[in-house]
């Protein structure tokens, strides 16, 4: 099988290179474009794949052809090289926001589209995918997907509905994560950490309640109830947070992404 890739930004980069490190296609077999010459051959370089000539020829000869540019770039880039889809190509993006529907309008008829919400820990195989079929695609191409975006990290299928709130939660959810360590370790130099321990210390807090929460039967609230003695400093520690909105600014936070996502498919 030949994938191809048109636009080599992060995402597309980071889905490409786990294909390939995990063996589902062999780095000759990877053609790349991009805007510009240079990040499809910083890619190459990386991962031994091919650069195109240009995003025409990735179209005529992939058998899937992974979409990485920007969501406002899609429905551009889908009428550039419809005329040079060979009719049995399977298209995968991973734009936010950009419907199966605006993209099969803009595809020539019958063309078999996936529809992905990747996150960036897919840059280090940790990554958290949904995926949508489109209405021609079959569940072979699904199978595809699933292998692809499986390579670096775990995928589930949903309704195209559930797309915006994938976003939401997984697709823009690092960014919070990122902000919620940052915040951690700025207030462990406040009360008297020194900031190369405080960012170790809210590291690591992270990735061990993460895998508590993967590996334990317990649920999160359980979970939560073990760290939490009566009295205590988790408990003075929780009351402050709840007091100051933590729930409700991360509750708001997952559904301005999730609207945000909504807007840009009603823009598309
Ligand atoms: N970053 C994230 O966390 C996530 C992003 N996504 C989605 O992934 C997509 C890419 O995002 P991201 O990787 O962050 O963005 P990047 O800016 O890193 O990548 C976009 C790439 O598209 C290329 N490009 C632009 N115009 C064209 C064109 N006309 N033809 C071919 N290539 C083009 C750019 O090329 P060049 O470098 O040459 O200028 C760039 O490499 C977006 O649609 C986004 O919604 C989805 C989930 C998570
Ligand atoms: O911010 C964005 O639009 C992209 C989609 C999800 C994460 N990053």
């Amino acid at each position: 099988m030949k994938i191809g890739l048109i636009g080599c930004g992060r995402m597309g980069g980071a889905l490409i290179e786990g294909a390939i490190t995990a063996g589902l296609v062999a780095s000759s077999d990877v053609l790349l474009s991009s805007r510009s010459k240079e990040s499809a051959q910083t890619l190459a370089d990386k991962c031994g794949a091919v650069v195109a000539e240009n995003n025409s020829q990735v179209a005529r000869e992939s058998d899937l052809v992974l979409l990485g540019c920007k969501p406002y770039q899609i429905i551009d880039i889908l009428n550039e090289i419809s005329a040079e889809l060979p009719g049995d190509t399977c298209l995968v993006s991973v734009a936010a926001g950009i419907t199966l529907q605006s993209m099969e309008g803009a595809s020539p008829e019958g063309t078999r589209i996936i529809r992905a919400m990747p996150n960036t820990p897919s840059l280090i195989g940790m990554g958290a995918t949904g995926i949508s079929k489109g209405s021609h695609a079959t569940d072979a191409d699904i199978a595809i997907a699933q292998k692809l975006l499986g390579s670096v990290g775990i995928v589930l299928e949903t309704r195209e509905d559930q797309l915006d709130a994938v976003t939401g939660v997984s697709g823009s959810g690092p960014a919070y994560v990122y902000t919620f360590i940052e915040e951690l370790a700025a207030q462990g130099v406040k009360e008297g950490l020194d900031a190369d321990d405080a960012l170790q210390l809210a590291t690591q807090t992270v990735i061990g309640a993460a895998r508590m929460v993967e590996q334990s039967p317990m649920s999160p609230a359980e979970l939560r109830n073990q760290v939490t003695s009566p009295g205590g400093t988790t408990l003075a520690g929780l009351k402050a947070l709840t007091d100051s909105g933590f729930e409700k600014s991360v509750a708001t936070g997952v559904a301005a992404a999730a609207a945000r996502s909504r807007e840009i498919a009603a823009e598309s």
